[in-house]
């Protein structure tokens, strides 16, 4: 159903508790998430995004049951992903030839992905507007690499309602839709796990896009993302942590993460974390068995440190291969200014801490030489180690 959400402007998606991963099995889903549409009905009736495929019918169910098809004007089609553009191959069954307003990148994500329809594409740029009467502007912005090379924004003015798209969104389901009805704890770890987990790696642009959306000063007062909650109060509390987020950002925390087969690694994990607390007692040390928890919730983890520690025994020559898909992930996500120490116990070749050192220092960390390498069980003098180790990285 559609839910008026500000002026002439309503939601109309998808809310779904019952999602538990999102780009196949990439990103963990926890609390739920939403697909985020919008209808703006001025003069001019305007479709933003609509949901993903497997929702499209209820999703046109659900237009055709709010108002007629045909008194949609435009459709502003503002990334080209399938859980935005999902329903747009049933719904331009219905009303072909209603133009698709988007950007030239997204011309070729959404004719690459359905085929070439025959849809009336109206290729936009950044500062291109869309008179919708009553006074009222859609002002388009290219978000390029906020997610996808086809992302962009769309401004409405008058009611001041930036549809984000991906950008400043949560995979959060929030019921009332509102930043300020949701859990703050929840919303804020969500749209600091969606930054960590998809974002993060294209921090220059984000930094450069925040800057460039600050300087036009135009007035924000709703901030209207494609998935999770709407930002209504203080919604720019979103485009400062944006800001925050896309420099390098780190709190005072120190992530150990680790595999083992016979718990030495392990010993040595819990080793490191009580000498953090004695070597640096502000700053805040979590522990993490890879193999036992969510690879999306540790890269946040490791987004909010100034230093990571991982360990992992010697298994054929090698790491254990689930840290080796952990760091595989962790190399995509582009983390800079994060130091790294590295430990683990091996029985007879023992180069399971070069490998992770080298892994580290290929994706960005700087790797303190410091490091335990304890023969099959660590003993006294390996543990000995770990307070030159937490010295060397939190230093
Ligand atoms: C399947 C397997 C392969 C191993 N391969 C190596 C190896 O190539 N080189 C080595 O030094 N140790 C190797 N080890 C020995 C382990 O590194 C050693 O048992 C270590 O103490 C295990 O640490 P953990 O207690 O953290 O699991 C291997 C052990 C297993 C079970």
């Amino acid at each position: 159903m559609k839910r008026t959400i500000k002026g002439n402007v309503s939601w109309i998606g998808y809310i779904d508790w019952e999602l538990e991963s999102f780009h196949g099995d990439d990103y963990s889903i926890l609390n739920g998430s939403s697909q985020n549409a919008y209808l703006v009905e001025e003069e001019k009736t305007v479709l933003i995004d609509t949901v993903w495929a497997p929702h499209r019918f209820e999703f046109i169910e659900n237009l055709k049951k709010e108002s007629d098809l045909n008194k949609i004007d435009y459709i502003v089609a503002n990334h080209g992903e399938v859980d935005h553009s999902g329903a747009l191959v049933e719904l331009m069954k219905e009303i072909p030839g209603k133009p698709i307003y988007c950007t030239a990148n997204a011309v070729k994500s959404l004719e690459g992905q359905y085929g070439k329809q025959g849809w009336d594409f109206h290729v936009v740029k950044t500062g291109d507007s869309l008179d919708i009467g009553n006074g009222k502007k859609l002002i388009f912005v290219e978000m390029r690499m906020l997610h996808w090379p086809d992302s962009m924004a769309t401004y409405l003015t008058g009611d001041n309602v930036l549809f984000s798209n991906d950008a400043f969104g949560q995979h959060y389901a929030v019921e009332e839709l509102f930043n300020d009805k949701a859990d703050q704890c929840l919303l804020n770890k969500e749209a600091m796990k969606y930054y960590a987990n998809i974002l993060n790696p294209f921090s220059p642009l984000v930094s450069k896009k925040i800057d460039e959306i600050v300087g036009l000063n135009i007035p924000i007062d709703m901030i209207a993302p494609s998935h999770g909650a709407i930002w209504r109060e203080n919604p720019l509390q979103i485009v400062e942590k944006y800001a925050a987020w896309s420099k390098a950002y780190q709190e005072d925390q120190f992530t150990i993460i680790y595999d083992t087969m016979w718990q030495g690694t392990e010993k040595i994990a819990h080793c490191i974390a009580k000498e953090v607390q004695n070597v640096s007692p502000d700053t805040v040390v979590k522990v993490f068995n890879c193999s036992k928890s969510d690879k999306n919730e540790i890269m946040t983890e490791v987004f909010k440190s100034r230093a990571i520690a991982l360990g992992s025994p010697t298994v054929g020559n090698d790491i254990l291969s689930n840290l080796a898909g952990l760091l595989h992930f962790l190399k995509s996500l582009k983390f800079r200014n994060k130091k790294a120490a590295v430990f683990g116990c091996y029985g007879w070749s023992g180069e399971g801490n070069k490998v992770l050192a080298e892994q580290l220092k290929d994706s960005g960390f700087d790797v303190v030489d410091e490091n335990i390498k304890s023969l099959w069980n660590p003993e006294a003098g390996d543990f000995d180690k770990a307070n030159a180790l937490v010295n060397a990285v939190l230093g």
